[in-house]
């Protein structure tokens, strides 16, 4: 017989969302079994955000620097230090180790169990360590799922047996291969082109449809695409991978696509992600394994009776974003205790406010910052919407002081009957910064005729604002 080891609350999976709502239940007196069949940290610290964005950053120094006379003349290299590069990016992922993870969490009193975690009924969750044994938890109070999400590969000829990179092996990398396919125009395709092309491979990327970053306002999905081509990044729309092979072990990958035929070192797939809710035992508690978990606002799981099921970050589905998921922990965490001291809590007693505001930079270059709906969004969603445009330096000539070879865009989108922000993107060098007065803007509905009197100091970017919230005249 299993032994059952007995919880206040049991979390499964140990990535952003995870590790963010143990210490915070554990804080709050509960006692956590926070379960993690990798890395405490997730794909988040280890394969994605983290390590992608360290590789960014070299990249768009170099260029800055590369642009700024009086700075370019003392830069003697063509690209970055690749070794040095690699470096940064192994002390940021803490070179594949959670041991202080792991260790700051005992500390806090949270039981890390690094074993397979799902559910077998109603606040039981059945344990399978590396080794095959198993164990079984119960959890007096709640069960959380935050099991997050893993790289799609579609079923295309030849492609399992070159076996491509996904954000797993890139993120690691030890080499920068000669020459890359990356398929796939997403937000990962894009950040991935940028990486590659700026690390020195030869890239080609290969986008289904007619343009990058669907979801995005096209002007900034264009300025992504003419960047990328200024890079040396050859981009081919409409058409898909549909043959691959490696005639040589380690040697060259052939792709085939539409009628032609390329030679590279890697193919990296760039295609979408897949929910990790496969063999999880949702099936046990009437739900259906493999889907997203439907969640409420409290981040309750829809068709699950009694309130100890909750499920949170990509694993709902709302959206695919690590602070996203650390926003979902604090709800979490706050109706987990409230519910655990006996509150009863209202519809709109402590739930999350994401829907519809979210704030997303995509860290190409120039970066692309999103906040709430773009123009096409608001309309689908049925509102009055009129736009404030707007191209730099042209509609601001002053921003072009402080950067060389400034080129900017931005555009609020706004509704009609209320006159407050619905969505915005500004889209330029160095502009995650900006995200913050554009969300809490949208978040707080701030009417324009008072953004107005939000006066940006001179000389700085935050200017960008002037143009957009000038009144026509
Ligand atoms: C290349 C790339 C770059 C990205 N860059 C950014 C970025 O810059 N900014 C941003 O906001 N987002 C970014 N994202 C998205 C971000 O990585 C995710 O939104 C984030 O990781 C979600 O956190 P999570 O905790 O919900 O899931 P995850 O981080 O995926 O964590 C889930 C954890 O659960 C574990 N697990 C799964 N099943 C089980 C099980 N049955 N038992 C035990 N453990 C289990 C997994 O091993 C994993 O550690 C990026 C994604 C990719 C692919
Ligand atoms: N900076 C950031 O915040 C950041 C960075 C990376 C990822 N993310 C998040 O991670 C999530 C996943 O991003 P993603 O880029 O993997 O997914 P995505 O859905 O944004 O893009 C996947 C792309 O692959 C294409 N595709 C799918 N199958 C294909 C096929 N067989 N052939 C060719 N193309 C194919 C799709 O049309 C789509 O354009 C996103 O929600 C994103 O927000 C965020």
């Amino acid at each position: 017989m299993p032994e059952t080891k007995e919880f206040d609350v049991a979390i499964i999976g140990g990535g952003t969302g995870g590790a963010h709502v143990a210490p915070y239940l554990a804080a709050e007196g509960l006692k956590v079994a926070l379960v993690e069949d990798r890395l405490i940290g997730g794909e988040c610290h280890y394969w994605a955000c983290n390590p992608t964005k360290t590789l960014l950053r070299p990249i768009e120094v170099f260029a800055l620097a590369k642009a700024v006379p009086g700075v370019r003349e003392t830069v003697k290299s063509d690209q970055p230090d690749i070794a040095a590069v690699f470096a940064k990016r192994d002390e940021i992922i803490n070179h594949l180790s959670d041991d202080a993870a792991v260790a700051a969490f005992k500390q806090a009193g949270i039981e890390v169990i690094h074993a397979h975690g799902r559910l077998s009924g109603e606040r039981q969750v059945t344990l399978t360590y590396a080794d095959g044994h198993e164990d079984s938890l119960h959890a007096r109070h709640a069960v959380v799922l935050v099991t997050g999400t893993r790289p799609a590969i579609p079923d295309i000829p030849g492609l399992a047996s070159v076996q491509p990179w996904t954000n797993r092996d890139l993120s690691v990398m030890t080499h920068v291969p000669p020459r890359t396919l990356v398929v796939g125009g997403g937000v990962v395709g894009v950040e991935f082109a940028t990486i590659l092309a700026g690390l020195g491979s030869d890239v080609t990327l290969l986008v289904r449809g007619n343009t990058l970053l669907h979801n995005s306002e096209p002007v900034a999905a264009e300025m992504v695409a003419e960047s990328l081509r200024r890079k040396g990044v050859k981009i081919h729309f409409g058409t898909q991978l549909s043959a691959a092979s490696r005639p040589v072990v380690d040697g060259a990958v052939t792709a085939t696509f539409g009628d032609q035929r390329i030679e590279v070192d890697e193919i990296v797939m760039a295609t979408g992600r897949l929910v990790n809710t496969g063999g999880l035992g949702l099936d046990t508690v009437g739900l259906r394994d493999g889907d997203f978990v439907q969640v409420d606002n409290h981040l309750q799981t829809i068709g699950v009776d009694g309130d100890w099921l909750y499920a949170m970050g990509d694993t709902t589905g709302r959206a695919m974003l690590s602070h996203i998921s650390q926003y979902h922990a604090v709800i979490v965490a706050d109706v987990i205790a409230a519910r655990a001291r006996g509150r009863e809590l209202g519809n709109d007693e402590l739930i999350a406010r994401d829907a519809s505001n979210l704030p997303q930079v995509i860290f190409t270059d120039p970066q692309v910052v999103e906040v709430g709906r773009t123009e096409s969004q608001a309309c689908a969603d049925g509102f009055a919407v009129t736009t404030r445009p707007a191209r730099f330096p042209e509609a601001d000539h002053t921003l072009a002081l402080q950067r060389d070879g400034f080129d900017a865009w931005a555009k609020l989108v706004i509704d009609a009957d209320t006159d407050t922000l619905l969505g915005a993107t500004f889209v330029g060098p160095q502009f995650a910064e900006l995200v913050q007065a554009a969300t809490l803007a949208v978040v707080a509905k701030v009417p324009v005729d008072v953004l107005r009197h939000v006066v940006a100091p001179h000389p700085s970017v935050n200017q960008i604002w002037n143009p957009l919230l000038a009144r026509e005249r």
